[in-house]
């Protein structure tokens, strides 16, 4: 039951132990000042001391000094952090091996009593807080290291701390809703996300803790908290194998930099600092080594939805085979033959002396170093010459040397005349200089030289030749795709090679050849990789990515229902699990915590729309007013009364609103009105720019995918949605941008479907 605030009897005692603990943590600042301050000066004394060639061993020691410095540093860094807020729960178990009760407090930090070694508070990352969690009150059990620890939870209990003062407690059993999450939903959004390490839900910590060594798909619906839960499983990671991994080896790959700068708040709060974040584009353009012209990656889906291509079925039939695992076949057959061309052919010579022959050279070639990227290989070739030059470098000189100085015995013993004698032996002295002079300058050169024969291209080369000429990429391509799609292919392609541009769906390829020819550099083959918004990447896309890094340890999270870019993107997730990562499990998520009731019941009756079978979304607990209906009159008007509306939305509390139109185009006409008819000043969202929470948004439908406001009115002037898959798709991610209010402004009830659906889930005015 939920008990009542102040009035709970064990308050007291819990504020006390706040008090205590936060005391305690002080205490610890303080020490581990102190420390840091002697840490530093040993440092400083050791620099001092040190000449350049110093021993190791005082090496040693000021890299110890150096290591634990940054260690103090950090904890005195997250304690000050957590100081205010240590906690946020507690657990009592009573464990069956010891039989003692323990009473654990659950925060974002770990902290020990240095002298009894108990823990005054455990990290939410640690297996026994997986009970706070998981278990519900009565005989439970965790894993620790393999094992398992069985025992009876008799508490859960929740905190509500501000400012390091205790607030209120919740006492959570079977019978009760999670209050604190109810809490926690109804508060107002400020543009980012934000941590809920203390209202994770069983279904979302099932994910979050999920086998660490095995690749996991999420199939998430509209405000599941995919992205929170991708988020926080990094940080379950790290916490887990921090002596493992470097945070520089996890990635964390995001559609666009405007939702890379929403998420980058939440990231220090759970411990994940200094990890790349980046979209897939830069990722590619970083391995590739070159800033490649693009079209810009929604071209594509703008021109669909304004029905602009003249034949976009020909358009959808290249973005998705550019994207599919057939052409990942038709680039290994093609990578075959790309890799007879870099074999050597001649026998290795030094002068005359032949040491490595062409057939060995090519066994290394194609299998002993099967394992690198073919540049590497040939790279490895050239150190195996160079050795062996080295190696048979002596041998070689004193071979020649003994020629000639045999020739030069035989002329000194001839008996004949001595003019003659003497003109032999000079010849043969000034061969023998040149003999060695050869040698030597062959030494030095013969393998470069003989390397400089190999072919050497770069990625887009390769590319463009395979892609662009049609008789080689008929005969790779020939009973894969239909003939005349081949020819369009290849028209397309030349197309763009011609206007020296490339476009999303190429960087798949490109990034396999990359790494199949060249290999990608160290620091970009990261070892865990999060894909979030992954319904809208391709099939190749993802294989491309397994395959540079030679992993496959993936968390990737998305959203069939908001494939905007099916055309390109997934449309299965058992073909990604089946035949790209075959070791992963596959979760869903059909609760959404972030829309209400009410607005989810409208969402989910534009998502049956689909027809995809996909479930509907359940909501959580939370009600609002009813979705509204209004009819657009003149735009001045429209905006007047937008603009009311926002400023009552204000005034509620909420924090953040948004105006959202179809596309871009609709977004500027929407910008523009507010600029003429409002005072209200209102940001045009594009996807490089930050959001700036004073600001009203205006975003146009598809670069909403993802973000979340308070409250959101769609707006639709000249254009709206039809009854077709993309619009539907669009529709449906719009709709589910608001925690706590939605509006719906146009010409009519079919700009939005609402004449498909049952009127019963909308308010009309
Ligand atoms: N357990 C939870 N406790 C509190 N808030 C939660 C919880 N889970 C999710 N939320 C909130 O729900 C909202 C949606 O989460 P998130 O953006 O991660 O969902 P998503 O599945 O990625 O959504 P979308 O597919 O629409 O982008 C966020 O405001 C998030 O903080």
């Amino acid at each position: 039951m939920l008990s009542e605030e102040i009035g709970h009897p064990n308050f007291n005692e819990e504020a006390e132990r706040l008090a205590f603990t936060k005391k305690y943590i002080d205490i610890v600042i303080q020490a581990s000042e102190s420390d840091e301050a002697s840490f530093k000066e040993n440092l400083r004394e050791q620099l001092e001391g040190m000449e350049l060639n110093d021993s190791s061993l005082s090496y040693m020691s000021m890299l110890t000094n150096a290591n634990l410095l940054r260690r103090t540093i950090d904890e005195v860094k997250k304690l000050k952090k957590f100081a205010n807020k240590p906690y946020f729960a507690r657990i009592d178990f009573l464990r069956n091996e010891t039989n003692q009760e323990e009473r654990l407090y659950i925060g974002k930090l770990s902290l020990f009593d240095k002298e009894t070694q108990q823990p005054i508070v455990v990290d939410w990352r640690s297996p026994v807080a997986n009970l706070y969690y998981d278990g519900r009150l009565g005989d439970v059990s965790y894993e620790a290291e393999g094992e398992q620890y069985d025992g009876f939870l008799s508490l859960k209990r929740q905190y509500i701390i501000e400012d390091g003062d205790l607030k209120e407690i919740r006492d959570i059993d079977l019978t009760t809703n999670d209050e604190l999450l109810q809490l926690s939903l109804s508060e107002s959004s400020n543009n980012r996300l934000s941590e809920i390490v203390a209202t994770i839900q069983e279904e979302q910590n099932e994910i979050i803790r999920a086998d660490l060594n095995r690749p996991i798909i999420v199939q998430g619906a509209a405000g599941s908290g995919k992205t929170t839960i991708a988020l926080h499983r990094l940080s379950y990671f790290i916490y887990t194998y921090a002596e493992h991994f470097r945070p520089e080896q996890l990635m964390i790959l995001a559609p666009n930099r405007l939702f890379i700068d929403y998420i980058s708040e939440v990231l220090p709060e759970l411990g994940v600092e200094n990890i790349l974040q980046t979209t897939f584009i830069d990722y590619v353009k970083a391995c590739i080594k070159k800033n490649i012209k693009m079209t810009h990656p929604e071209d594509k889906l703008i021109s669909f939805i304004h029905h602009e291509l003249e034949n976009p079925e020909r358009a959808k039939m290249i973005s998705e085979f550019k994207g599919s695992l057939q052409f990942r076949d038709i680039l290994d057959n093609y990578l075959q033959d790309i890799l007879k061309t870099l074999l050597p052919k001649e026998d290795f010579y030094v002068a005359h002396f032949k040491l490595y022959s062409a057939k060995k050279l090519r066994y290394l070639m194609v299998h002993e170093y099967k394992y690198l990227p073919y540049y590497q290989r040939i790279d490895k070739i050239k150190r195996v010459l160079q050795n062996h030059v080295r190696f048979k470098k002596k041998a070689m000189i004193e071979k020649i040397t003994s020629f000639y100085d045999q020739k030069l015995d035989k002329g000194l013993a001839h008996k004949g005349d001595p003019e003659k004698r003497k003109q032999y032996i000079s010849k043969v002295l000034d061969k023998k200089q040149e003999g060695l002079a050869q040698i030597q300058k062959q030494l030095r050169t013969a393998v470069t030289s003989y390397i400089k024969q190999l072919p050497k291209h770069d990625v887009f080369y390769y590319y463009h030749q395979l892609v662009t000429n049609e008789a080689l990429f008929t005969r790779y391509a020939k009973g894969v795709i239909k003939d005349e799609d081949i020819h369009f292919f290849c028209q397309y392609q030349q197309h763009l090679y011609e206007k020296k541009t490339y476009e999303l769906e190429d960087l798949a390829a490109l990034l396999y050849m990359q790494g199949k020819i060249f290999g990608i550099d160290k620091e970009l083959r990261v070892k865990n990789v999060v894909i979030d918004e992954a319904q809208d990447y391709s099939y190749f896309q993802l294989e491309a990515l397994k395959t540079v890094l030679e992993t496959d340890m993936f968390t990737i999270v998305g959203d069939l229902a908001q494939g905007i870019h099916s055309y390109r993107g997934i449309k299965d997730w058992h073909i990604v699990q089946e035949q790209i990562f075959t070791r992963a499990s596959f979760k869903t998520l059909q609760k959404s915590y972030r829309t209400t009731i009410e607005i989810m019941q409208l969402a989910n009756q534009v998502q049956q729309l689909l027809n995809m079978n996909l479930p509907v979304v359940e909501p959580v607990v939370r009600h609002s007013p009813k979705p509204s209906f209004f009819m657009t009159n003149t735009k001045k008007n429209d905006i007047q009364t937008i603009s009311k509306m926002i400023a009552a939305f204000y005034k509620e509390g909420m924090k953040t609103v948004a105006v959202i139109g179809k596309t871009n185009k609709e977004c500027k006409k929407i910008a523009k009105l507010f600029q003429q008819y409002s005072d209200i000043h209102v940001q045009l969202l594009k996807e490089n720019e930050e959001i700036n929470s004073n600001n009203v948004v205006v975003v146009s439908s598809h670069l909403a995918k993802g973000l979340e406001f308070d409250a959101v009115i769609l707006y639709a002037i000249d254009e709206v949605y039809q009854m077709e898959e993309l619009d539907i798709k669009l529709l449906y991610v719009s709709m589910t941008r608001p925690l706590h209010r939605l509006i719906l402004f146009g010409p009519n009830l079919s700009a939005f479907l609402l004449d498909k659906i049952d009127p019963q889930y909308i308010h009309i005015t």
